[in-house]
């Protein structure tokens, strides 16, 4: 809807009205429509004002409209009858002036902004282009390369970039609507000519072509594979190259291309998981909307390695004091160093200074005592990880939340060494900590609603997508992920090179393939938890050297750590680089000679190994595994191990995350393909297709916004 009124005598006030954002859904756009209409038709209005209700303009198309019949009046004439009207019709911008929201501002004739607010095109991140006119008018009023980095990254920019660029004319930090208001009035009878964005050339540039060489060959770069990007560019040179009605024939032409493309559908499908996974629930009950987090203004990190300094630094710039323990004092003096050095760095990225004084450090635990929350970062080490949990337990106040940052150890076992159980919970970082954006919060079997909440809430302080999952081996994240490293393992086994797996991996869209990645993060941390659970055995020969616990096992990993090959840090790993420390990876005879003498000592024969089956075996047992954690309730829906996946793991976000791409798919041909896998390789149990999978198909597959009946079903009979 859009609310009209008559203000200050003689001008339209034009509100839209769509909570929460006032997207432009078909009764706002007809609300328009209506309301321009009238002020136009009125003599007693001589100027118009648009702004949005409850401090937000307008946060662009209803994305929820988009898949759907689509009803009501298009958007591209109702912002050309908005430019084309013979009265300055300004836009009065607050909160945000995104896609849709931001091109119906530039088809008004002035643009007047709140300080605060924030304006963008982000329909690339949608897997679209702005169509409604807004890859034609940016470059035609900021020039090309400014509408370039804007359309093409889809960034938010604050009031004051967007005044200097050239978007806005005015910026108040007082009421928007009333200097809006103001300026109309003082504009009112002045010639619009010169106002109308469509009627302006873009600023000439010396070399066009070798402008857009370059932004093409930067977004193909960046975009692995997504096509949006590329389109907004063949957009934006229509309008560099163009005029403006052929541009607008160029930029509907390019978007019907994306509209409907499977990638659009996936980036709005994460747009929409993103959100889901706030609204977090557990199988006891607890849920978002009933469960109070506590404050959390003083924290503690106990253990200062790679992951605690990130920790600390993240709750620093989360406007937290901390308090930072390490007892092993060189640890604790190259730790003094780096945690000022990297809030420094993440002061120039983010442009906001925190003080180093937040931060203070000891060598004893007993400096928590006053603290609201700890989180423990010390060595993988359960023995090491209980001393800590007793001593906390012991140390801190009786309602100090207790949590571990643990990649796999169980986290009721850590509470059952406290006093109070119900206060705690993992927080699931990824490395880099301060960096990554993706947070699991773990709840235990005895983790009270509020404890869950708090760490919920703290990471989202922390600008961190926290996603709510049950306590198991390897939580939702890992354990996928072991799946998928072992199917990794036997494609080398049966004939397949580190080289091919990892082109597979990266055209599909990760930015590492798997054993590139494997050698960035060390091989030896996964080989430590081998040997941890009595598998890392090397002496073992004949079968039983590929077969732990009767499942087919690869030792290949444990055999390259034995030969001190860790990966990026030692300088050799499955690849080799030009010194310990080094980034860029290099094919190696040597790793191609060992697999060949591997696989003649095991009688192996190596076939031919096709992209197709490198895709399906590892990225269908991972989905496979998805679902067993959905079955068990261990995430509560798609929608969380999706943001995991794409938060955490750098599925690609165009591909909507593993469940959404098994949707995509098709669970039928999910479930055939991992039947005729298990088929071939029957000593590998977790080929076989889930429970959750096989009754999805047998409910006839529904889409994936209907799992959660399905899987609610389930639970209900149990
Ligand atoms: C052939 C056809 C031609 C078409 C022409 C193309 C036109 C145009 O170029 C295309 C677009 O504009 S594409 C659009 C380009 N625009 C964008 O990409 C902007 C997208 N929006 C945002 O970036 C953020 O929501 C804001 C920064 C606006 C507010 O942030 P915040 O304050 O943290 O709030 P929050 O938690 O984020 O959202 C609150 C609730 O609102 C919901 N919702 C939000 N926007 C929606 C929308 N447009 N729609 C529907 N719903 C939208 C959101 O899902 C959530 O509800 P949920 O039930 O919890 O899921
Ligand atoms: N490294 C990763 O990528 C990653 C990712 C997610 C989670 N984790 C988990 O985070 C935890 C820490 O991992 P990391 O990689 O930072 O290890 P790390 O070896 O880099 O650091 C551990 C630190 O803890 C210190 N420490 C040991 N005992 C201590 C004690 N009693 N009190 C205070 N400090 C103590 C050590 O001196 C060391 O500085 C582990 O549980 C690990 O599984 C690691």
């Amino acid at each position: 809807m859009a609310q009209y009124r008559r203000v200050s005598g003689s001008v339209g006030l034009i509100t839209l009205q769509n909570p929460p954002v006032n997207a432009l859904s078909a009764s706002v756009r007809q609300g328009i429509v209506d309301s321009v209409k009238r002020a136009l038709g009125d003599q007693k209005v001589k100027s118009v004002v648009i702004c949005g209700q409850n401090g937000v303009f307008c946060g662009g198309a209803d994305i929820r409209e988009f898949g759907r019949q689509m009803s009501g009046p298009p958007l591209v004439p109702m912002i050309h009858d908005i430019e084309a009207a013979n009265k300055p019709v300004v836009a009065a911008i607050e909160g945000s002036a995104l896609g849709g929201g931001l091109e119906l501002a530039l088809g008004c004739h002035y643009r007047i902004s709140h300080s605060k607010a924030k304006l963008g095109l982000p329909e690339v991140t949608l897997g679209l282009l702005p169509a409604a006119g807004g890859t034609q008018r940016l470059p035609r009023l900021i020039g090309v390369p400014a509408a370039l980095n804007l359309i093409t990254t889809g960034r938010h920019v604050t009031a004051a970039e967007a005044l200097q660029l050239g978007i806005l004319d005015h910026v108040t930090e007082h009421n928007t609507v009333d200097v809006a208001v103001k300026f109309a009035l003082s504009v009112t009878g002045e010639s619009l000519d010169g106002r109308r964005i469509s009627s302006f050339s873009c600023a000439p540039l010396s070399d066009l072509d070798s402008l857009f060489e370059e932004a093409m060959l930067k977004v193909r770069g960046a975009a692995r594979g997504a096509i949006a990007p590329v389109a907004c560019v063949q957009a934006v040179r229509a309008a560099a190259t163009l005029p403006y009605a052929q541009g607008m024939e160029r930029e509907k032409e390019l978007m019907a291309t994306l509209f409907h493309s499977g990638q659009a559908r996936a980036l709005q499908y994460f747009f929409f998981a993103q959100r889901a996974v706030g609204r977090w629930s557990t199988p006891s009950g607890a849920r978002w909307d009933t469960s109070q987090p506590r404050p959390v203004r003083k924290a503690a990190v106990i253990g200062l390695g790679t992951m605690g300094r990130g920790i600390t630094v993240a709750l620093a710039q989360a406007g937290l004091s901390v308090v930072a323990v390490e007892t092993h004092a060189k640890q604790l003096m190259e730790a003094k160093k780096a945690v000022p050095s990297m809030l420094k760095r993440g002061a120039v990225r983010g442009g906001t200074t925190i003080e180093p004084d937040s931060i203070t450090y000891s060598e004893t635990v007993q400096a928590v005592a006053d603290v609201d929350l700890v989180i423990e970062a010390v060595f993988e080490d359960m023995a090491l990880k209980e001393k800590v949990f007793q001593q906390l337990s012991i140390v801190c106040k009786p309602d100090t939340l207790l949590c571990t940052n643990t990649s796999s150890l169980d986290v009721d076992h850590l509470a059952s060494q406290t006093r109070h159980p119900e206060l705690v919970v993992g927080m699931h970082f990824f490395a880099p900590a301060h960096v990554m954006k993706l947070l699991e919060v773990v709840y235990g079997r005895r983790s009270s609603p509020a404890a869950v909440a708090t760490a919920m809430q703290l990471g989202k302080k922390m600008g961190k997508v926290s996603v709510a999952v049950g306590n198991c081996r390897g939580f939702a994240g890992n354990r996928m992920l072991k799946r998928y490293l072992e199917q990794a393992f036997f494609l080398l086994e049966e004939g397949a090179t580190p080289e091919l797996v990892d082109r597979a991996l990266e055209e599909f869209g990760f930015p590492m393939g798997v054993f590139r990645m494997s050698d960035l993060s060390g091989l030896d941390v996964g080989w430590r938890v081998r040997k941890a659970d009595g598998l890392a055995d090397t002496s073992l020969t004949g079968t039983s050297a590929r077969v732990r616990q009767g499942c087919r096992y690869s030792p290949l990993g444990d055999l390259l750590c034995e030969h001190g090959r860790f990966g990026q840090k030692t300088g050799r790993g499955w690849y080799q680089y030009d010194k310990p420390g080094g980034r860029v990876a290099k094919s190696d005879p040597w790793l191609h000679n060992f697999l060949d003498e591997y696989r003649a000592r095991h009688g192996l024969v190596p076939r031919c190994i096709d992209q197709q089956e490198v895709l399906e075996r590892c990225l269908f047992v991972l989905i496979n595994e998805g679902f067993q954690i959905l079955e068990e309730g261990i995430a509560a829906g798609p929608e969380d191990i999706d943001a995991i996946y794409v938060f955490g793991y750098g599925w690609p976000r165009h591909r909507g995350g593993p469940m959404f791409y098994a949707d995509m798919v098709g669970l039928e041909r999910v479930v055939e393909r991992l039947e005729r896998y298990h088929q071939a390789h029957p000593n590998v149990p977790y080929l076989q297709p889930s429970g959750l999978l096989r009754r999805l198909v047998a409910n006839g597959s529904p889409p994936i916004h209907k799992w959660r009946n399905v899987i609610k079903n389930r639970n209900s009979q149990l």
